[in-house]
């Protein structure tokens, strides 16, 4: 009777016990939710010859660029939806905010475990480094683009869209900020930039390097950003329709002043000066420049160099103008940083210390 009893137990603990292995099996091959969300670009880019140049960028759906990728299926559940279909050389304020609004709130979807961004590589550095300064996640949010189109011969699209998917869907890629990935290197939004205008290894992260590689849709770290980024950010665009103008004006030999006299006129809410060197100004511009702080304009100071850092008050005494050195950033980056600067405040101290966090 009692060893009936024992057996009884023994046995019902043992259900249970395979139940709870079972359940946990189950889970731990749960596949991640990844969204792709769709801008166009190169990567959705179509042309009469697989052979020659000429082509249109953002002319596939979402639909057909997951359809190129069926092996991602195996790891992970897709879904696409598609927020904008154009070359990102039409990339915009109102398109930013879309895309940026959009992923917030997938990032905020608990059925949602990561995001991928295909985008046209243009203009990738930027609309990668404003998602990073608007997004507070940890969630992977990962770009990713092409140099040659779908229907090119040899097109990198499909093997970096599969990259970027294994990227998003792997949980040693959460809190590593924004992160974008072509010819299987993984470089973070804050550095990276387009240094070439055809090859597929397009992208650098310069001085900085790649945070890692992806191997067959497998990502491998190496480091990570010491910069603010995703989850630490202070900057929050919920709730905007529009963001502060702020254009860049290009330094060279003999430059035009009349260029920085029209945006005064212009009443721009910040002006990126991308200098010669170390950010330096030809002699007219700087008296412009000077004019345009006076008037409550904010001037950032950064070099059309492509490496190297604007450092504060080498050459030019930034205090004793109110300018602001932009640090690493390049000009088309520090564009976004004023700009989103600009949201939370006018004090040029404070911009200065935005640029060194950031
Ligand atoms: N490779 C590319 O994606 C270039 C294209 N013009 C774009 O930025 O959309």
């Amino acid at each position: 009777m009692q060893s009936n009893l024992f057996n009884n137990l023994r046995s019902s603990i043992l259900i249970i016990a395979l139940m709870a292995i079972v359940s946990i099996d189950a889970l731990a091959q749960k596949k991640p939710n990844i969204v792709i969300l769709a801008t166009g670009g190169t990567i959705a880019g179509a042309g009469g010859s697989s052979v020659k140049g000429q082509y249109k960028a953002g002319q596939l759906p979402v639909e057909e660029l997951i359809e190129a990728v069926p092996e991602a299926k195996e790891f992970a559940n897709l879904s696409g939806q598609q927020v904008a279909n154009i070359g990102s050389q039409a990339m915009n304020n109102e398109t930013w905010l879309k895309i940026a609004k959009k992923i917030k709130e997938l990032a905020n979807d608990d059925n949602v475990d990561g995001i991928v961004i295909t985008h046209g590589t243009d203009t990738m550095e930027e609309t990668a480094f404003f998602v990073d300064l608007t997004t507070a996640t940890d969630k992977p949010i990962v770009f990713v683009g092409a140099m040659r189109s779908a229907t090119a011969l040899s097109a990198d699209g499909p093997k970096n869209l599969y990259n970027a998917i294994g990227i998003a869907a792997r949980k040693d890629s959460w809190g590593r900020g924004v992160l974008v990935t072509l010819n299987d290197e993984i470089i973070a939004a804050r550095f990276v930039t387009k240094t070439n205008t055809t090859a597929v290894n397009a992208f650098t992260g310069r001085e900085f390097g790649i945070l890692g590689y992806v191997y067959d849709a497998v990502p491998v770290y190496y480091q990570r950003t010491e910069k603010r980024t995703t989850a630490e950010t202070v900057f929050d665009i919920t709730d905007r329709t529009s963001l502060p103008q702020v254009d860049i004006v290009y330094g060279y030999s003999n430059t035009n002043e009349n260029l920085i006299k029209t945006l005064i006129n212009e009443k721009v809410d910040g002006i990126v000066f991308a200098g010669v060197g170390n950010g330096n100004i030809y002699p007219t511009a700087m008296d412009q420049l000077e004019r345009a702080v006076k008037q409550g304009i904010k001037v950032v100071r950064s070099a059309r160099v492509g490496s190297g850092r604007t450092t504060l008050g080498a050459e030019v005494d930034d205090e004793k103008y109110g300018f602001i050195a932009s640090d690493f950033l390049n000009p088309q980056k520090a564009r976004v940083l004023l700009m989103l600067s600009l949201t939370k405040t006018k004090d040029y101290v404070k911009i200065q210390e935005n640029f060194l966090e950031f």
